[in-house]
């Protein structure tokens, strides 16, 4: 892959659920070795370091879990990652999954800008379809695919600076939706794979359609990489875990894939909590992921096949 220049924005983000220690995680990444790992690849890697949340007057509202700090965190990113992508490939290094209410629209607006469709990726135990009305849980963690789609349902929130339409996103990994978030996701035309897909026809020939989508219509191409998309076995530093996920391979497999496709131009690493991990060992499983996006492989000519 050629040489890129990769723009780590540390994003401590903390509120979108109420189990603390993501706010760990930008440092974990970086003491398991996230910036050798991209320069011995041989890119130039710039560390933004850790970015705070805006502050707003917005009040807290009964039922959604600290309203007012995702706020703040939503309008910081929308502008950071604006910043980011002018400069170079964006990894957003999190923080839970509430950090992409910002980053999504923050990268869709760049594309936008460039007059390029933004097409995303969501790698995912869960959907993260939910609005704020139709939460159960209040943990905003659970909505930022429904709010960068521009589904209703998001009073307080900023305008969007620009969308992305459903028919663009591709979600993979899934075996945790709650029923509100199914039936608007169905209102939709996003394209969701559960494990049964991944087991029955392999995680390549989910991908590799849509990655021939968003090379057709010369897109740009965000990836939402949450820790539980992987199986707790080998992932196990979540708050929320959900069974029978993703292999280390299976994982590899789509990294790679989308690293030989050259369409990733932006990344988000979401939902690490140091404080469950054992030995550091899903933040380096994280980080060798991330390398493996961005042209770690075994052999630098293509590996011969048996057809
Ligand atoms: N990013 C995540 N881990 N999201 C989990 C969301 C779980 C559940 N659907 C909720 O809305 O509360
Ligand atoms: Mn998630
Ligand atoms: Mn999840």
């Amino acid at each position: 892959m050629p040489s890129r220049h990769i723009v780590l924005v540390g994003a401590p983000l903390d509120c979108g659920k109420a189990r603390k220690g993501c706010l760990m995680g930008p440092d974990a990444y970086r003491i398991a070795g996230i910036s050798r790992a991209l320069t011995d690849l041989g890119h130039e890697v710039s560390d933004l370091g850790n970015l705070s949340p805006d502050s707003n007057d917005i009040p807290e509202r009964e039922g959604l879990v600290n309203l007012s700090e995702t706020i703040g965190w939503t309008t910081a990113l929308m502008r950071t990652a604006q910043e980011a992508m002018q400069q170079g490939l964006p990894i957003f290094l999190g923080g839970d999954h509430a950090l992409s209410l910002g980053t999504v629209p923050g990268v869709a607006a760049h594309a936008a800008q460039e007059g390029r469709p933004q097409f995303v990726l969501w790698l995912d135990a869960h959907s993260d379809f939910n609005t704020l009305e139709t939460t159960t849980s209040g943990n905003l963690h659970g909505t930022p695919l429904a709010y960068a789609t521009g589904q209703s349902g998001f009073d307080g929130f900023p305008d969007l600076p620009a969308i992305v339409p459903p028919g663009q996103t591709c979600i993979i990994g899934l075996r945790s939706v709650d029923l509100p978030e199914r039936a608007l996701m169905e209102q939709t035309d996003v394209r969701g794979y559960d494990m049964r897909a991944i087991d029955e026809s392999g995680v390549a020939a989910l991908l590799m359609p849509f990655l021939e989508d968003v090379a057709k219509a010369g897109g740009a191409l965000h990836v939402s990489l949450d820790v539980d998309f992987l199986d707790p076995t080998h992932a196990p530093a979540v708050g929320t875990t959900v069974p029978g996920g993703a292999t280390v391979r299976e994982a590899h497999l789509v990294m790679e894939l989308l690293c030989d496709s050259g369409l990733m131009t932006s990344l988000d690493l979401v939902e690490l909590n140091p404080m469950l991990d054992e030995r550091g060992r899903t933040a380096h499983l994280m980080v060798d992921l991330a390398a493996s996006a961005l042209g770690r492989r075994i052999f630098d000519r293509p590996t011969p096949r048996l057809m």
